[in-house]
Formats: C-alpha cells, structure tokens, sequence
C-alpha cells in the first residue's frame, strides 16, 4: 500500500511538473524573480519592488557589470529565477550569473554558423530566454529550439524548428531572435525572415522531450491544400480568398513572421501572436493587388495545448509598408465606459494603439499614437484603417513617404504598464520612409521587397532635411481615454524597452548610451548613467538577499543602425561595447575608461573607376546597405567599409565578399549571386566613397579626444 501511495505521487508530481511551474504561472506572488519575458503573463514588464524609489534613486549606482563576447546589438530581456540571472547575447549565446556577485556560473554558446547573418534583416540578435521547470529556452539563429539544464547550462534537447517537408515557399530564409514562450508545458517559438521570403508560422513543442504539439501557419498554402496543420481550417475556409491566387506570395511563402510577440492569457486560455509583414512588401507583386491577405499585420488566438484558431484582428489589411503586429501584446483589465473589460493593449509599427478583447478580438478602440498619414483613422466600429489611396503606392505606381516608416512608431524595444499609474509607457519614434515600388522578380539571397532600395543621396541638405524628421520619445499613455499624457523627448529614435516598477519608476537606455530613470507621474529625469554604449534592451528588476536589482543589456544595434548606417548616430554617437549592467542602491562598481573612437578612418587608394563605381552603387545597395549602412557609412555596429583594409586589393577583396574568408564572423559570401565583375563594382564603389568623405570624417575627429564631434557625427 505504502509502495503505491509513493508511486502514485511520484507520478503526480512528474506530470504536474510537465504542465504547471508555479515559478511562471504564479509569478505575481515571488516579485523578487522576472521569471519570463514580460515577468508575469500579461507582460506588463512591472516590477513590484519599491526599495529603488523615487526617493532613494539618488544613491542608485553600478553594482557590477560583465562584458559579452560579441559587439553587436544585444536586445536581450534577461530572466532572474531565485537569484539567478540568465541573460542571452547576440549570436543566440546564453550566460547564467549569480545575481547578486555577477559571478558567471555557466554559459552557453549555440554556435550559429556564422553564414546565416545574412539570411536575417537585422543583426543577430536574440531577445531572450524561457524559463520552466529548472529549464532554459533559447531559440538560435538558424532556428533550432534548444532547452538547457537551467543549473549547469548543458544540453537536454534540441530541435530543428523548420520542417523539412512543409509547404514554406521556394526561398525559405528563416532566421529565429524572438523569446520562446511556456504555457502549459509547451513551448512556443516563431520566426523571421519575411523580407526575404518565407511562409511564417508558430510552433509548439512539449517542454520536457522538445516532441512537435502543433504548428500554425500565419499564410495559406498556395494550392490551398491541407498542411496536416492547427492552421489548416481557418486557412483554408477564411485566410486563402483574402490572396491574389497568382501572386508573387505562392514563391515567397507571403511572409506573417511571427517574430516577436507570443502571449499566453490565463484568464482567456488563449495565446495571441503578433503576425509581420507581407513578403514580399509590394503588394501588386505579393497578391496582384487583390486582398486584404491575412493573417498579415494581424493578431491571431488560438489554443496552447492543440494550436487551434480562436480568433483574429487585423489591424493593417493590404500591407506594403512593413507594418508588422508582432510588437509587445499585454493583457490587461480596464474599466472602458463604465464597463469591466479584459483586453488586450497593442501599439504595433502602423502607429496606432488598440485596445481590443481578450476573450473575443471585439474592437474596443484605436487612437494615433505617433503621427500617421497612411490612414485618416480606424473606424470606430469596425477597427478597420480608412487608408489614404496614395499610401498604396504599389497600386498607384508612385513613390510615397510614409508615417510612420518600415521600422514603425515602435519596433520591438517593449513597453511598460503600470497599474500604479494607470499609464503605457510606449519607446516610440518617427523614421519615416519612402515607398518607392520596383518589383523585380525575387531571388533567392537578399532582400526581396519589391521597393527601390536607393538610400539618401549624399546631399547635406537632403540628409539635414532627413535628420530633421528623425525623432524618438516616451510616451506615457493613458489606455482608457486613448491619450497622451506626458512624453519625455530623446535625441533621435531606436532607444530601448521599458520598465515600470512599485517605487514609482520607469527606467530606459536610450540609444544615445545614457541609461535612466523617470518618474513614472511626470516623466522628471531621477537618474543618468553614462553606460557607454547605445542602449536597445529592456531593463528589468529582481530581488537578491533583500536587496533591489535593476539590470540592462547594452549593445548598439538592430536593423536601424546597420541599415541606415551614419544616419542613425544622430541619435548620439556610440560605439559598441556590448555588455550586462546591474544597479543597485549604493553599489561600488565602474566601468572601464571609455573608448569612443569607433571605426577610424585610413587612407583609401586614390584611384578608382567612376562608370564602375556608379554600377556599384546599386550593388551595393541592394546587397550590402542592409548590414553595412546607407552608401556606405556604417552605422557603428559593422564594419565601415570605407576604411576596410579589404578594399585595397582586388585579390582580398574577392576573397572576402565572393569566397567567404570571414564567414566565421557573419560575413556570408556571395559569389552564388554576384560575378567577379559585380563584387569589383562594389569595390570600386567603396573607394569612391572613401575618397569623397575621408577628408571631412578626419576633419571631424580634429579634437584631442579623437570623437567625431557635433554634426560631422552624420555626414
Ligand atoms: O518580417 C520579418 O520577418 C522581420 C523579422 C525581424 C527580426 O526577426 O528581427 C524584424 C523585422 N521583420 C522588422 O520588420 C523590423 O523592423 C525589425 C527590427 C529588428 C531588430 O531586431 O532590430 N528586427 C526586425
Ligand atoms: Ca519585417
């Protein structure tokens, strides 16, 4: 009898264990742990700890720091469970810290092959980990799903999360930088890659074996035929009428990446995906223009156990602009008019925050957070935008300049609510974007978007013109009457995520490299540290001993920095140093003497041959600007080419872009896609540029610290 009794709670214990860790489900009651990637379920990214207050910010200094081992963006939300800190890092490395020493008690290196950078837009970022049942999740590059042993950080299991015999399109450029998700003892992970073509989806994978659950496809199949898939019914009876059948969508897969937000809801049971753009964006290309194509720009419920459709809300039908809703989903209760509501809160790129039911995907409401111009306003019963007909510039053949632009009125930099305060804290930002529609036929490396890739000229008054618009800012935002209540301007856009905790706080890094603290009332500035680095994470807080944590990944990057290049320092020269930052009330730690210098400019050749310059620069363009910066200035996180010692010989040269000599650095090679005669173009393109600038960038460090200094910072 005795025998039995311990077998049965064994047995109980082992399958409670598979489906329920009170460490996440129950993380209201343990304030001192951030346990998941918003810390609790809503994904409020609030923290209840109060001894770092409005009173007592003044004595907030360094506790300890540690450096990573790659200077490129980090977008990292670490997780801290019982006084453990676990951080992931670019290149989908995972570190384990004692969170009160800094001590490092494992880390954890994927190994992503360092050719699959270029299979993604925007870095190799990774934005953290899962935790459930003493292990950690982390989703890699190259898109395997991996869970280690949270104690000693070896492996348990490891899945591919790409399936092999799946309908996914015919050029299937899948990378993975999102946070899996653990809901019921299954892990969820997406994907990106919808600017090169792919058919986006989400999986579910049993948290301790890593055994397949359900996978869901966010496009239809292009023979709308069965994928033997949660998604096959509302695929098939609703998503498929909503395409052009013969669009350029049945080879790029349509796109509907599902790269960021995954939220499970307790009290609905049900889990919301953020879905991406089309692919590729232009839509006469995508869908003939035929459509409003869902589940593009949309937010999707289904089940955690089975993956099966509930409900969806489309908020950017027809998209061509980049307008992705995979953006920070939060759950939340509010009184609206007088009435109890559970809904869902969402600011995603097109500009627009909505507040729609959690249970049901009722419309509720929707109001501009950032200025827009692509929709004069989203009708109030519907929820559907009024679209302005030149913003459907691959319709109308004519370029337009969109707000807010392709990176949106806020990317994936996560906010913060607080129900001390009532208020969103929204990063938000204007990069606004000309849509210039060119559709070629798509290829199977880089981009494919169907838009002109020209960048800015090198015009001062065209780029001073430009910089103008530039601009990033908090936003305290009061969900129940859809309105600003006060905002705390920033130097430019692309600053990081927010928190919001119980001593009346939000803290911010911003791109610039200063990291503060606001009060959450008024948005006063409590506290500036200078951490040396442009800042894109989300900090978040814990509890160690009884004493209050405030930690922050930094590392300048992300897709604005590599893709328009020196434009995006005009937010505030930076330099990566890529690195985990902890604050405490008078903690004694600092950090290394800083170094600002950057890339720094060498003399380049002074020859070079001007008609194969200017073929160049197309190459360049359509290959090279995605990583290396808008012709040719480096944004600060890769190398600027200009001064790349490559350029100076032919032979290195070749090697290096068509023979894949620093493959091992992320540099992928291209000669599968581009001639001996199309790599010397760009070549010869680069020495141009090196030659027009040299001088002016030189002039521009003529100060003892040797820091490009005020407006040479962007030219
Ligand atoms: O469509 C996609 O599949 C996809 C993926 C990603 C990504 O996974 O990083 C980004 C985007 N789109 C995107 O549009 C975007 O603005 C963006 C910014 C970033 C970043 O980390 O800096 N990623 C992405
Ligand atoms: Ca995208």
């Amino acid at each position: 009898m005795v025998v039995i009794l311990t077998l049965s709670a064994t047995h109980l214990s082992q399958s409670q264990a598979a489906t329920d860790d009170p460490l996440v489900t129950q993380a209201e009651e343990s304030p001192q742990n951030w346990p998941a990637h918003g810390r609790t379920y809503n994904e409020h990214r609030y923290s209840p700890l109060n001894q770092i207050n409005t009173e007592t910010i003044g004595r907030l200094k360094l506790a300890w720091s540690s450096n990573f081992d790659t200077n490129r963006g980090q977008e990292g939300t670490p997780l801290v469970v019982n006084g453990i800190l676990y951080a992931t890092t670019n290149w989908s490395k995972v570190r384990a810290y004692d969170g009160a020493s800094g001590k490092l008690l494992w880390s954890y290196d994927s190994q992503v092959p360092g050719p699959s950078a270029v299979r993604g837009c925007c870095d190799t970022v990774n934005r953290g980990a899962a935790y459930w049942n003493d292990k950690i999740f982390v989703g890699t590059f190259d898109n395997r799903l991996i869970a280690l042993d949270a104690k000693t950080g070896h492996k348990i299991w490891e899945v591919d999360t790409i399936p092999k015999d799946a309908w996914l399109g015919d050029i299937r450029s899948y990378i993975t930088d999102g946070a899996p998700r653990v809901a019921k003892g299954i892990v969820m992970i997406g994907n990106g890659g919808a600017e090169f073509g792919v058919r986006g989806f989400v999986s579910g994978f049993d948290a301790e074996t890593g055994a397949l659950k359900w996978r869901f496809y966010t496009t239809p199949n292009r023979s709308n035929q069965p994928d033997h898939a949660a998604s096959d019914a509302p695929l098939m009876t609703i998503a498929y009428r909503t395409w052009g059948p013969h669009g350029a969508w049945i080879h790029s897969g349509g796109g509907g990446t599902v790269w960021d937000s995954i939220v499970y809801d307790p009290q609905t049971d049900l889990v919301y995906l953020g879905v991406g753009n089309g692919s590729p964006w232009n839509y006469k290309q995508r869908s003939d223009g035929i459509g409003d194509n869902l589940f593009l720009g949309s937010i999707v419920a289904i089940r955690p156990e089975t993956g099966e459709y509930v409900w969806h809300f489309q908020e950017t039908p027809q998209d061509q602009w980049d307008y992705t809703s995979t953006q920070h989903i939060m759950t939340a209760d509010l009184e609206i008019n007088g009435k109890k509501r559970h809904v869902l809160l969402h600011a995603p790129k097109n500009g627009f925050f909505y507040i729609v039911d959690a249970q049901t995907g009722e419309f509720i409401s929707a109001r501009n957070y950032v200025p827009v111009n692509w929709a004069k306003e989203i009708d109030p019963v519907t929820g559907r935008p009024n679209i302005v007909p030149d913003a459907l510039y691959s319709l109308t053949g004519k370029p337009w300049a969109g707000l807010p632009g392709d990176l949106g009125g806020h990317n994936f930099a996560a906010m913060s609510y607080s129900a001390q305060t009532g208020l969103v804290y929204i990063p938000a930002q204007q990069i606004p974007m000309v849509f210039t529609p060119d559709a070629h036929p798509l290829k199977h490396k880089g981009l494919n978007l169907g838009i002109s890739m020209q960048g800015l000229p090198d015009d001062p008054a065209i780029r001073d013109g430009f910089l103008k618009t530039l601009t990033g800012w908090l936003i305290a935002w009061d969900p129940k009457q859809q309105k600003e209540i006060f905002r705390v301007d920033h130097r430019g856009p692309w600053n990081g995520g927010l928190l919001s905790t119980g001593g009346n706080l939000i803290f911010q890094g911003l791109a610039n490299g200063e990291f503060h603290a606001y009060d959450a009332r008024n948005g006063a500035d409590l506290f500036n540290f200078n951490a040396q680095s442009g800042i894109i994470a989300p900090p978040i807080s814990y509890e160690v001993n009884g004493k209050q944590y405030i930690a922050v990944e930094t590392g300048w990057g992300g897709i604005y920095p590599l893709l328009m290049g020196r434009t995006a320092l005009s937010s505030g020269w930076t330099v990566n140093h890529s690195r985990l930052l902890v604050f405490a009330l008078d903690g004694t730690a600092e950090l290394p003497p800083q170094n600002d210098r950057g890339m720094i400019p060498v003399k380049p050749p002074e020859q070079f041959d001007a008609q194969q310059a200017a073929a160049g620069y197309q190459l360049y363009e359509t290959f090279c600007q995605v990583c290396h910066g808008d012709n040719a200035l480096s944004g600060g996180v890769l190398p600027d080419l200009r001064w790349s010692g490559a350029i100076h010989h032919l032979a290195g040269f070749q090697n290096v872009v068509g023979r894949g000599a620093l493959t091992a650095y992320g540099m992928a090679r291209f000669d599968d896609i581009l001639s001996r005669q199309d790599i010397e173009k760009i070549r010869q393109f680069l020495i141009k540029r090196a030659n027009e600038t040299y001088a002016r960038e030189v002039a521009a460090r003529a100060n003892p610290q040797n820091i490009p200094q005020g407006r040479a910072i962007t030219e």
